[in-house]
């Protein structure tokens, strides 16, 4: 059974809809991370999940049991949910194990106790339950909402940009870690980011979110590789896109030469498609001849550390190559593509 289940959610703030038709599934133990640009509706996702806000149409269910639609709700302190914010959310007059015990209702004295130092162990802060939140740095107090939330052994978790203000030196050890005590605790969670990164690190699999909707649901891998369409190609990193047309099943003509498909193109010869290939698909070739027929020029190169994101220009037009060799600015070049699984678009930019 799944952790969560949205249902052709909608949802409109007045007249202007924000969520529309929107489905996704959790399945339990699972960790999916939501990401889209700014505006386009997680934070109106997450509140409809919390019951903070009631659905139009469609609904939410969680563990089998509907939760919220537009005939009624719970409200959110009856649905099992733990929230995780950006900015931690702990009350700062209370210590670090009554921040902890905080939501923890029902238990008795020693019960509660016993949990907190489970708690405590559980997310490395063991010897800390006395300090308040401002004696702790930012990661260990998001390691404080973390057991918090968890304290209550919830159904799901909910995280919103939970790592944006912690140290870069600390955020990828505490994702790694955090990942792992839910794994280990086999919790659900909905995590919520601008980061590509901390969304690949943190999560099983993405949903990429446009305009109040699921594009593509996925594991990264297969997003970042194989998108549905231009839109979440373009979101899961940097690309170039080629106007090009299919000569047969595994070429196809574009401004650069015949580029070779490692897979069949499923598509007429003869049809216009656009190829949208990543940077580190592409190589460039220093010219050797003296006088190069239409060559492309080397604009600028970044180093990234592994590589140098190379800007190169053929007839006007600007390609992203990812390589390793310096070449300085002006050198004649040809661009390659290396033998790959080809992404193609048709002209209203899904994926063929
Ligand atoms: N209370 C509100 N009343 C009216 N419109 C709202 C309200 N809250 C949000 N909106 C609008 O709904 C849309 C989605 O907002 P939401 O906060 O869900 O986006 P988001 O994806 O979380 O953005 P961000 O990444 O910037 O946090 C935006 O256009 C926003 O302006």
């Amino acid at each position: 059974m799944n952790a969560l289940d949205i249902n052709s959610l909608s949802y409109s703030y007045e007249k202007t809809n924000v969520l529309t038709d929107l489905n996704l599934q959790i399945e339990a133990g699972e960790i999916v991370c939501l990401l889209g640009r700014s505006g386009c509706g997680k934070t109106t996702l997450l509140k409809a999940i919390s019951g903070l806000i009631q659905p139009d149409n469609g609904y939410i269910a969680l563990h089998g049991n509907k939760v919220s639609s537009a005939e009624g709700m719970f409200p959110p302190e009856q649905r099992g949910i733990g929230m995780i914010f950006q900015d931690y959310a702990l009350f700062p007059h209370l210590t670090v194990a009554d921040n902890i015990a905080f939501g923890l209702r029902n238990l008795s004295q020693s019960d509660t106790r016993k949990r907190v130092l489970e708690m405590l162990e559980l997310v490395n802060l063991h010897g800390l339950d006395k300090r308040y939140p401002h004696e702790l740095s930012g990661g260990q107090q998001q390691r404080v909402a973390i057991a918090r939330a968890l304290a209550n052994r919830p159904n799901l978790l909910l995280l919103d940009e939970p790592f944006s203000n912690i140290d870069s030196q600390v955020r990828q050890r505490l994702i790694r870690e955090i990942r792992d005590i839910l794994k280990q605790q086999k919790v659900a969670a909905l995590f919520v980011t601008h980061s590509r990164e901390e969304g690949f690190a943190f999560a099983d699999s993405v949903a990429v979110m446009h305009e109040g909707k699921i594009l593509q649901r996925g594991r990264s891998f297969d997003v970042y590789n194989q998108p549905s369409c231009r839109f979440v190609a373009e979101f899961m990193g940097a690309g170039n896109l080629l106007q090009g047309k299919v000569i047969n099943s595994h070429q196809i003509t574009t401004p650069i030469g015949v580029v070779e498909s490692s897979t069949k193109v499923c598509t007429q010869p003869g049809t216009a498609v656009e190829l949208f290939i990543r940077p580190q698909m592409l190589t460039v070739e220093k010219c050797l001849c003296k006088n190069p027929n239409d060559p492309a020029t080397i604009r600028h190169q970044q180093f990234m550390g592994r590589s140098l994101r190379t800007e190169v220009v053929l007839k006007d037009k600007l390609f992203v190559v990812d390589n390793t060799e310096l070449l300085p600015e002006k050198t004649a070049v040809h661009i390659h593509v290396k033998d790959h699984q080809l992404v193609l678009f048709n002209q209203q930019g899904q994926a063929i």
